[in-house]
């Protein structure tokens, strides 16, 4: 097996983590060139290149967060260790490493659980996941672990464990580990990598970077197919299409909204009212492949943006759905059916600590009926002081979209969220704003003397909280479940790219807060 293409690999994965925990746009013309050369058969003077390119690229992240790396080792033998040390000035970043070739040196160094490796082996997603742990366990101050076991060969394969195997572990304080699974192949000049990689990101178009403040939806290098939204130099929102027939539901929609075409199905004038509630869409943009919706960026005019994105309708799935996600849209949140809404994710700025809070859709989907009151207050700073200024503009413009919808007979909005917005800088005059987003399930009404029910339900029902919130009787009562885990990020740099199942898994575990 090529040593240089699996240390390539794990400094790659190094570099991808990178990027995911800290929202950092790669230098694009680099980027390309790495993947260019990903998958191609390159030559061993390339390699060194690409080595020491991604590498130094590495070593130069984590010092700007002044991070320590480890590294934990068994089939590379040291050589990851070697190339991240080979670089000048690599001290101050790397901290130690670990050669742990056998299963003993495994669980004595790294406390490798004996059971595991005896029931999974040494080649496996759970070893390499522990070793990863292991390391941040044992040393404080290391910030990120990588590890590394594999069957390097010639001997020592098995049919269901062949020569080229390796998996990767990575682990980085706060978030879940992640582990990834290669199969090297081929002789010394030529290997080929299959590209079952968990770290790799899509290229960003050049002058983007992963929307900032985002709350919900599909996040940049973490959704299943690893696109999300992205925010262009000047602030536009980049949104990729989904698959059919949702990215193409959701382009006709704004294209109809926006340039009125005569063959719409819908309303010429639902579609004008309805306008003034949606993010300006400013055309399409193509890249590798990959169409991006233009949008307005909504969040850009305000200074420290307060976030809340809320899912509106008793039933979240379109009339095309099947059987199985109908059963699974119903399950994930069983008080939608009655309160018509389900939060998926809100930030909101704390006042007295000047610390920005995130909850996600897991959190939200905790809560049950009664919570939900004070989850809503919550975000509008119960736990400072309750923006009532904020909620009486809020509610304006929510009844003005409600009036909207009840009067319209063409739309019907599955799925589809309320993207509300206030600027978490107390100043004299409340700053808000209050749009709809996503609309992928948006289907004409074959019942033409019919408004849309599913979502006035949703709509009314929160408006009706935020009604009971300006009440003077109102008391915020503190919810353990969101109290208790909060995730804080000093003001500017939210890392707003982070996965599902990073959060849930920090928000379960770990009660995430980070200042950075
Ligand atoms: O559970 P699934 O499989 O229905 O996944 C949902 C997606 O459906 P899909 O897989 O594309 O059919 C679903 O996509 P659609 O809105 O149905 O296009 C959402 O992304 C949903 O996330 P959320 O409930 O909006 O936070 C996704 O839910 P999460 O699994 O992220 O909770
Ligand atoms: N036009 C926009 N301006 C600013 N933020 C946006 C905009 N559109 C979406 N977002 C952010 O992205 C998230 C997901 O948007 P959404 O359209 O629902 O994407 P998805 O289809 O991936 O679910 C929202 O919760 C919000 O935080």
């Amino acid at each position: 097996m090529n040593v240089l293409i699996k240390t390539r690999t794990v400094v790659n994965c190094l570099y991808n983590s990178l990027l995911k925990v800290n929202n950092i746009s790669p230098s694009t013309h680099r980027h390309s060139s790495i993947r260019q050369l990903q998958f191609d058969n390159v030559q061993q003077t390339q390699e060194v290149e690409l080595l020491t390119s991604l590498t130094k690229e590495v070593i130069d992240r984590c010092r700007e967060r002044r991070w320590k790396i480890g590294i934990a080792e068994s089939c590379t033998g040291g050589l990851v260790s070697g190339s991240l040390t080979a670089l000048a000035g690599s001290s101050d970043v790397v901290d130690c490493g670990f050669l742990t070739y056998s299963n003993d040196a495994k669980i004595r160094l790294l406390g490798v659980p004996s059971e595991l490796l005896a029931s999974v082996g040494a080649v496996s997603h759970e070893v390499a996941l522990s070793m990863a742990d292991g390391v941040l366990n044992k040393v404080p101050a290391v910030h990120l672990a990588v590890s590394i076991t594999g069957i390097a060969g010639p001997g020592g394969g098995s049919d269901t464990k062949p020569v080229g195997l390796v998996y990767f572990g990575l682990a980085c304080r706060g978030y879940k580990t992640l582990s990834s699974k290669h199969i090297f192949s081929g002789d010394r000049t030529t290997m080929s990598v299959d590209d079952h990689c968990e770290f790799l990101l899509p290229e960003l178009p050049p002058n983007t970077k992963p929307l900032e403040h985002q709350v919900a939806g599909h996040f940049y290098g973490l959704s299943k197919t690893k696109f999300g939204l992205l925010q262009r130099s000047n602030g536009d929102v980049l949104k990729p299409l989904l698959n059919p027939p949702r990215g193409p539901r959701e382009y006709r929609f704004y294209v109809d909204v926006f340039q009125n075409t005569s063959s719409s199905s819908y309303s010429e004038q639902d579609l004008l009212n309805i306008r003034n509630f949606l993010p300006k869409y400013l055309g399409t943009y193509e890249f590798k492949n990959m169409t991006y919706l233009i949008l307005e960026n909504i969040i850009q005019p305000f200074e420290l943006p307060c976030i809340a994105d809320i899912k509106i309708g008793r039933i979240t799935y379109d009339p095309e759905a099947d059987l199985d996600k109908i059963e699974r849209q119903a399950k994930k949140f069983p008080p939608a059916a009655e309160v018509g809404f389900q939060l998926l994710g809100w930030k909101t700025y704390r006042q007295r600590e000047q610390v920005y809070e995130y909850h996600d859709k897991h959190c939200g989907r905790t809560l049950d009926k009664d919570e939900l009151i004070h989850a809503i207050a919550h975000f509008y700073g119960a736990t400072t002081i309750l923006r009532r200024d904020v909620i009486k503009q809020v509610l304006n413009r929510l009844l003005d979209l409600e009036l909207i919808m009840d009067k319209q007979r063409t739309l019907l909005l599955f799925a589809s969220s309320l993207l509300i917005v206030y600027d978490g800088k107390q100043s004299i005059e409340p700053h808000t704003d209050v749009r709809l987003v996503d609309f992928a399930h948006v289907f004409p009404n074959k019942k033409h003397d019919e408004n849309d029910e599913n979502f006035l339900f949703g709509i009314r029902n929160y408006i009706n909280y935020l009604i009971l919130l300006l009440d003077e009787n109102y008391v915020y009562i503190p919810v353990t479940k969101i109290e208790h885990h909060p995730k804080k990020f000093s003001c500017y740099k939210q890392s707003s790219h982070i996965s599902d199942e990073t959060l849930t898994d920090t928000y379960n575990s770990h009660g995430y807060t980070e200042n950075v």
